[in-house]
């Protein structure tokens, strides 16, 4: 991802077009038939017209509002690369790319920013948000609270541990209040631990909040825990090539550990694992 998008929030919802495409789609509406995304026949090619790559061929894909959709594949089949278009950093060689709502990045990376504490990364996000300096620090204690980390504001970013600093990156996306959250491999730097309580902070926050998420992962575990339906991709070039629905109890009731261990979660896995060892072959 782009070093110029360190804050990690799109501010709009963003619309990439190719060649051939139909037209935008403006932020804070949702479009008929409730889809928040919509990829049409997208290719994304990179390299030079001489030496082209195509990182994505012929990728159609909705995103209804309130989803949680697992992106998993092989290293290079273009998760990150269909992320990106969401996100609109790219644009696609073929196909129309629509997303009807604002969007919110969060990165592998916290990218935050060293020389301002954590209520400094989060105020400059809600300023490029348009939120009031008056209503900042409220609203900064509120984003704070909602991804465990209350009264962590006057810290400085080197001092927190790396999942605080990635809460804070979580936080920080939250800050533009997006209806869409596009998560391109959050939690694979982090520890075991940290990793596990972090999915279940998103998988219920997500519920709670209603909030659509896109997310990047190479688990399978991750995938099957956090998703609401799983997309397959395979390389070569890259392209979705199965979809798994993984109808597991949501919200704030649901006993996450007890979930991990239980033989339909283990079962889901196993499909899973199959598809994707598949779609490596
Ligand atoms: N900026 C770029 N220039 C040239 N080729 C690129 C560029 N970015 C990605 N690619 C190529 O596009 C394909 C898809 O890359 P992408 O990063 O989307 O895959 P991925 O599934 O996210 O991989 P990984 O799991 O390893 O992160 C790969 O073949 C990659 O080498």
């Amino acid at each position: 991802m782009p070093p110029a998008d360190a804050a990690g929030a799109v501010d709009s919802g963003a619309v990439g077009t190719g060649a051939g495409d139909v037209g935008a789609v403006g932020a804070g509406t949702v479009g008929a038939g409730a889809v928040d995304v919509e990829l049409v026949g997208v290719s994304v090619r990179y390299g030079s017209a001489k030496a082209p790559v195509t990182a994505v061929e012929d990728v159609s894909v909705t995103v209804a509002p309130g989803e949680f959709v697992v992106l998993v594949g092989p290293s290079g089949c273009g998760k990150t690369t269909l992320l990106r278009l969401v996100a609109g950093f790219e644009r696609p060689a073929a196909g129309t790319v629509r997303v009807h709502r604002k969007a919110g990045v969060v990165f592998q990376q916290p990218r935050l920013f060293p020389w301002r504490t954590v209520a400094g990364n989060l105020g400059f996000a809600l300023a490029r948000h348009g939120v009031p300096r008056a209503a900042r620090a409220a609203r900064t204690e509120e984003l704070l609270a909602l991804v465990g980390l209350p009264g962590m504001g006057g810290r400085r970013t080197w001092e927190l541990s790396g999942g605080q600093q990635q809460r804070v990156a979580i936080a920080r996306a939250l800050a533009a209040e997006p209806q869409v959250l596009l998560m391109d491999e959050p939690f694979a730097a982090l520890d075991a631990l940290t990793r596990e309580r972090l999915q279940e902070e998103v998988r219920t926050l997500a519920a709670v909040t209603g909030t659509t998420v896109v997310f990047v992962t190479h688990s399978a575990e991750e995938a099957v825990l956090l998703g609401s339906r799983v997309l397959v991709m395979a390389a070569g070039p890259g392209r979705v090539v199965e979809e798994l629905a993984v109808p597991l109890p949501r919200g704030p009731g649901v006993d996450v550990a007890a979930l991990r261990g239980s033989a339909r979660f283990a079962s889901l896995r196993a499909d899973l694992a199959r598809a994707t060892r598949e779609a490596a072959a």
